[in-house]
C-alpha cells in the first residue's frame, strides 16, 4: 500500500445523463441520472482507494454543497484535506448518447483567493511527509494562474516528490515547465501544449517525445479508442484496447492515469502497467464514472489489450 495525495484544484459534482439521442432547442427526457462527487484528482484517488492505497485528497471546495463530496470521501476511504472556499463547486453536466457520443459542458468553478492558495501551500507542506506521489490534475479555478500551479509543482518536486499532472491549456503549457515525473495529455492536449497543431499519428509521437526529451520523465498520451503511448526514457510502449461496448468515455482518462500510478506504486513491469491501466480505462467507458477491477471479465479484458514495443 502505498500514499498518494491527489490534487483537485476545480473539483466538480458531475451531472451525468444518459438519453437515447440529444435534441438540443427541444424538451429532451433522460432514460437515466446521477451526480458524483468528482473531478479529475478525485476520480483519480476513487480509484486508487479501491486498489488499496492511502489516498488524501485536496483542492479547493466551495462551502456551500460540500456534502456530496464529504460523503464520497468517507465512503472512498480517503483523508479529506481540502481547503474550504466561498460559494459552490461546479456541476458539471455529461450527457451520453446511445451512439457513445459525449457531449460535456463544464463550469468554471468557484472562485479561489490567496488566502485559500497559501493556506494549501502550508497544508501540503505540513503533510508531505513519506508520500509516494502527488496529482495534481484538472482545470484551474477563477483565480488561480496557471504560473502559481507551476511554481506548486515546482515546490512539491523541491521537496522530493514526484508530481503526475493532466490537465489542459495554458495549466498544462505552465505546469509542464515545472518538470512533473509524468504528464497525461490526450491528443487536444498535447498539440495546445507544444503549440502547434498535430495532425497524424507521427506528429504526436514526435511531439510527445520531444517534451520527453526535454525533461519530463514519461508522457502518457491517451488516444481514445486507439489506445495509449507510453514514452519514457530510451523506450516507447504502445497499448490498443479491445472493442468494448461505449457508454460514456467520461473519466476514462482519469481511469488510465489511476491504473498506471497503481501499476507504478506496485512496482509492476512497464508492460504488465500499461495493460492493466488500458483494461481499466475500456471498462471505465463500459459505464458512467471510473473503471472497476473486480468485474468478472477484467482478466479477460486485460488479455484482450495489444502491447507493443515501438521504435520512435
Ligand atoms: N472507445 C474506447 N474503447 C476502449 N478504450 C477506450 C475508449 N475510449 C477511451 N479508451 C481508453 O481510455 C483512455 C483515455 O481516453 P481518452 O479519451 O484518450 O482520455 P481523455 O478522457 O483524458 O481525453 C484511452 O487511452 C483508452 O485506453
Ligand atoms: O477540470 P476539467 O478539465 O474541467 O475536467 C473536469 C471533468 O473531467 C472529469 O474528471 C473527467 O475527466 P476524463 O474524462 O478526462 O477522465 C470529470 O469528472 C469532470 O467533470
Amino acid at each position: 500500500m502505498s500514499r498518494v495525495l491527489t490534487l483537485t484544484l476545480n473539483p466538480a459534482l458531475d451531472l451525468s445523463i444518459r438519453l437515447a439521442e440529444l435534441s438540443p432547442g427541444s424538451v429532451n427526457r433522460s432514460e437515466e441520472s446521477s451526480m458524483t462527487a468528482a473531478g479529475k484528482g478525485n476520480n483519480v484517488a476513487r480509484v486508487l482507494a479501491r486498489h488499496s492505497h492511502q489516498v488524501a485528497v485536496s483542492g479547493f471546495l466551495g462551502r456551500d454543497n460540500q456534502a456530496p463530496f464529504e460523503r464520497a470521501f468517507h465512503e472512498w476511504g480517503a483523508e479529506d484535506r481540502f481547503i474550504r472556499v466561498a460559494g459552490e463547486t461546479r456541476v458539471n453536466v455529461k450527457l451520453s448518447e446511445a451512439d457513445g457520443r459525449v457531449t460535456d459542458i463544464n463550469g468554471s468553478g468557484a472562485p479561489v483567493d490567496e488566502a485559500a492558495m497559501t493556506q494549501l501551500l502550508d497544508d501540503i507542506e505540513a503533510g508531505a511527509d513519506n508520500l509516494h506521489a502527488v496529482v495534481v490534475s484538472g482545470s484551474l479555478p477563477p483565480g488561480v494562474a496557471p504560473e502559481w500551479l507551476s511554481a506548486l509543482i515546482g515546490r512539491l518536486r523541491t521537496q522530493g516528490l514526484p508530481v503526475w499532472l493532466d490537465s489542459s491549456g495554458k495549466a498544462l503549457v505552465q505546469g509542464t515547465r515545472a518538470r512533473p515525473v509524468l504528464i497525461k495529455p490526450n491528443e487536444h492536449e498535447l498539440a495546445e501544449c507544444v503549440g502547434r497543431p498535430l495532425p497524424d499519428e507521427a506528429a504526436l509521437l514526435s511531439a510527445a517525445r520531444e517534451l520527453q526529451l526535454g525533461g519530463i520523465e514519461n508522457v502518457l498520451l491517451s488516444l481514445g479508442a486507439e489506445g495509449v503511448v507510453w514514452l519514457f526514457e530510451g523506450g516507447t510502449l504502445r497499448a490498443r484496447p479491445p472493442r468494448v461496448e461505449v457508454v460514456s468515455t467520461v473519466c476514462a482518462g482519469d481511469t488510465l492515469l489511476a491504473g498506471t500510478l497503481h501499476g507504478v506504486l506496485e512496482g509492476w513491469s512497464r508492460e504488465k502497467t500499461l495493460r492493466f491501466a488500458t483494461a481499466l480505462s475500456a471498462d471505465a467507458v463500459r459505464r458512467i464514472g471510473v473503471g472497476r477491477s473486480d468485474v468478472e471479465d477484467f482478466t479477460a479484458l486485460c488479455d484482450a489489450v495489444c502491447v507493443e514495443a515501438l521504435t520512435i
